[in-house]
């Protein structure tokens, strides 16, 4: 399967994620291509990873057999339009699309009867300790198996029947980080108020939730009773939490959820 080109086009946030997690699990560089707008950032992907770049991605849809769009969704269009009047037997190669948003019935319109994976992954998929969740539409065995290969190095893969749940993964992983460095942005912000440096909080903070995260993941308790081993009767995390759930975090994280579920459903009839 290491025989295979990858091309990705857009070579932003997520796409450099996903190189890294390439190359680190052995992935051949020289079989890995990145088209950009900005050449910066091809030169640092080349330097860093050692793959091919080019500003043309129709040259890099023309040299791969496998084609991973990675630009943001409003431009998805576009991109694919002008790929495909480049070179008209791109339409014959396997897509991945890592867009949030757009249907697989939206990128048919662009390029055509493809088989196509529409993919959500997100940027712990850098170091190996991310989510993806995948949704296939009419690709062979081998083909699933190649993607699913593909991002093996990100994390862990979630393969979904249903195209819907792509936006729920969007929600559950998708977006989740942000979710969790926005309250460890609160927590280190809360710590420099209490007099530790910027350095030390944000140290303590990201090695608590390391160690929280690790505990949730390697144990057998649900998070429910994890919390009740830190919340002693009358004590301190007791005040803490309370004070979560007087404030409604449970309504505020499932707001959240379902407004970003409503997001990726209006860019699918909006873009
Ligand atoms: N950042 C994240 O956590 C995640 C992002 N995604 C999806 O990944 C896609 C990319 O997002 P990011 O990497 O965050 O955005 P980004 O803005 O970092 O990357 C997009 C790249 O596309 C390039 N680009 C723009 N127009 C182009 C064109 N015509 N041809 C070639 N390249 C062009 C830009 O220069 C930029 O480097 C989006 O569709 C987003 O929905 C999916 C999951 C997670
Ligand atoms: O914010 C976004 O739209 C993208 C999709 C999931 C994470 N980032």
């Amino acid at each position: 399967m290491n025989e295979n080109t990858v091309a990705f086009i857009g070579a932003g946030n997520m796409a450099r994620c996903l190189i890294a997690a390439l190359v680190k699990q052995g992935y051949p560089a020289e079989n890995i291509i990145a088209s950009n707008r900005n050449a910066a950032k091809l030169a640092t992907l080349a330097k860093d990873f050692g793959i091919q770049v080019t500003e043309d991605n129709v040259h890099a849809a023309q040299v791969a057999d496998v084609i991973v769009l990675a630009v943001k969704p409003q431009l998805m269009a576009e991109v694919c339009q002008a790929m495909l009047a480049g070179a008209p037997e791109i339409h014959e190669k396997l897509f991945v699309t890592v867009a949030a948003g757009l249907p697989v019935s939206r990128y048919r319109e662009w390029l055509g009867d493809i088989r196509i994976v529409r993919a959500m992954p997100n940027t712990p998929a850098q170091i190996g300790l991310g989510v993806t969740g995948l949704y296939p539409s009419q690709c062979s065995n081998y083909e699933k198996s190649f993607v699913d290969q593909l991002f093996s190095g990100c994390g862990r893969n979630v393969w979904l029947d249903d195209e819907a749940q792509i936006n729920h993964i969007i929600a559950v992983s998708g977006s989740a980080p942000a979710y969790f460095f926005y309250f460890m942005q609160a927590m280190q912000q809360q710590a420099e108020t209490l007099g530790f440096s910027s350095e030390d909080a944000k140290a303590m903070v990201a090695q608590t939730a390391l160690g929280a995260a690790t505990l949730a993941a390697q144990s057998d308790l649900s998070f429910a009773d994890l919390r009740a081993e830190v919340t002693s009767k009358g004590g301190t995390t007791h005040e803490a939490i309370e004070t979560f759930r007087a404030r409604e975090l449970e309504q505020t994280v499932a707001a959240a959820m379902q407004a970003a579920i409503a997001r990726a459903e209006a860019m699918a009839s909006t873009l």
